[in-house]
């Protein structure tokens, strides 16, 4: 029997030359440069840019690509009523895994998978997406949806169609910075459900689609939801240790705790959970943070675990006043950056990927009877 590595843990199945994790270093490197450096000077447009061409823009490339994906933000007619005759109860994770099928479904290259076609879809779901996923949330409030405006950049124009006025530059700088740590992280489960798609030459829409559909999960992007539902079942800080002495007690998993890459801590939680201290500063979230602390040094000391992007993610998110369910969707908004850089790296050098199982299933066995009524069901029927 060969060795089964469940889950592909510690497996490497390719190369690639988009981002790099480091877990004896706790460090993450975007195209070489480390993420929290990106975060602190970058642009979430400059940092696309870099996942996409492999190189930062200078003032003319990023002039061209800023152009390009503020003149494809609006979402046309029939887009925008397709998503509102969705059920407004589904998850907001199906609007957005929805839309981008759509987008595949009337875009008349959608099959044409060459580098060029695959950079122009990349831009311009990355430019879409942002203002159905702000329709949606507005919706689900009973308001009417704000036009996108192409004289604000990616992060502060999301901000003003979800609330209607941009926020506090500490919030819209926070918020950059989130889309930045969020936006690449090698083979996780998301990219890698993208680069199987890819790897059967389907197109890039449906590459998109079905990583949507994975990062949903809550052990993979839905953790950054369950973080704060957990936190708002607590109520106070004063309960945090108390809860999560329990939940460790009755062996539950604790969402945005733990990672299968990171063994000591991941690397874009300091810099996001800096970015958290600056939006309580703004929004008046103290007991956020205090509890934040309370439940991260109960787990580290129970367990050694440590907390994931998607702990420090959750509360900066409520505090910025996102409804809980939007909290994926905009991961998202940003991941989308690496996906799309992912599957254009797949295509450009391709393999079908299609690992082996081993079969623990009955062994090989003969049809009893040449008809239904003469076989003998006695073994299987209950
Ligand atoms: C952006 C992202 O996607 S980051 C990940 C977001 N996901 C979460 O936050 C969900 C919670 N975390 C987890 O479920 C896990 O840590 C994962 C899925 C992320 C990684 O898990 P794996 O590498 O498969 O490790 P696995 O789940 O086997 O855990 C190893 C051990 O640590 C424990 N453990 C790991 N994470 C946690 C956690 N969050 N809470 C409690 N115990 C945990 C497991 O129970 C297991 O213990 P055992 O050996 O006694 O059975
Ligand atoms: O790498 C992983 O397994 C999960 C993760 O942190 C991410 O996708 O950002």
């Amino acid at each position: 029997m060969s060795e089964i590595k469940k889950g592909l843990a510690g497996v490497v199945v390719d190369t690639t030359a988009i981002s790099k994790v480091v877990p004896e270093t706790n460090s993450l490197t975007y195209r070489g440069y480390a993420v929290q450096d990106l975060a602190a000077s970058c642009t979430f447009e400059e940092v696309a840019y870099l996942l996409w061409y492999g190189e930062l823009p200078d003032p003319g490339q990023l002039q061209l690509l800023t152009q390009r994906e503020r003149a494809q933000r609006r979402a046309d007619r029939s887009l925008l009523s397709l998503v509102e005759k969705l059920p407004e109860n589904c998850h907001p994770m199906d609007v957005v895994r929805t839309a981008i099928s759509y987008l595949g479904a009337e875009d008349p290259q959608e099959d044409d998978s060459a580098q060029s076609a695959n950079l122009a879809k990349a831009l311009r779901m990355t430019a879409v997406l942002p203002t159905v996923i702000a329709a949606d949330m507005r919706r689900r409030r009973g308001l009417d949806p704000i036009a996108p405006q192409s004289d604000l950049g990616f992060a502060e124009n999301f901000l003003n169609m979800c609330f209607g006025e941009i926020p506090d530059a500490r919030i819209v700088e926070a918020f950059q910075s989130s889309l930045i740590l969020y936006a690449e992280h090698s083979f996780n489960a998301s990219t890698f459900t993208a680069r199987v798609v890819t790897s059967t030459l389907s197109d890039m829409y449906s590459a998109v689609t079905a990583a949507i559909g994975a990062l949903k999960g809550p052990l993979h992007g839905g953790a950054n939801e369950a973080v704060m539902h957990d936190m708002l079942e607590i109520g106070e800080p004063t309960e945090a240790a108390e809860w999560m002495r329990r939940k460790l007690a009755a062996k539950d998993k604790v969402m945005g705790f733990g990672h299968r890459v990171y063994k000591n801590g991941d690397s874009r939680v300091p810099t996001m959970r800096a970015a958290f201290a600056d939006v309580a500063a703004v929004a008046g979230g103290e007991k956020w943070i205090e509890m934040y602390d309370i439940l991260e040094s109960t787990m580290v000391e129970a367990t050694g675990i440590k907390p994931n992007l998607d702990f420090p993610t959750g509360p900066t998110y409520y505090l910025m006043g996102f409804d809980i369910e939007m909290f994926t969707p905009i991961f998202v908004m940003s991941r989308i950056t690496g996906w799309t850089a992912h599957i254009i790296e797949q295509a450009g050098s391709n393999a079908l990927i299609r690992p082996l199982s081993e079969y623990t299933g009955v062994p090989q066995r003969e049809i009893q009877g040449s008809s239904l009524l003469e076989r003998d069901f006695s073994a299987t029927v209950s």
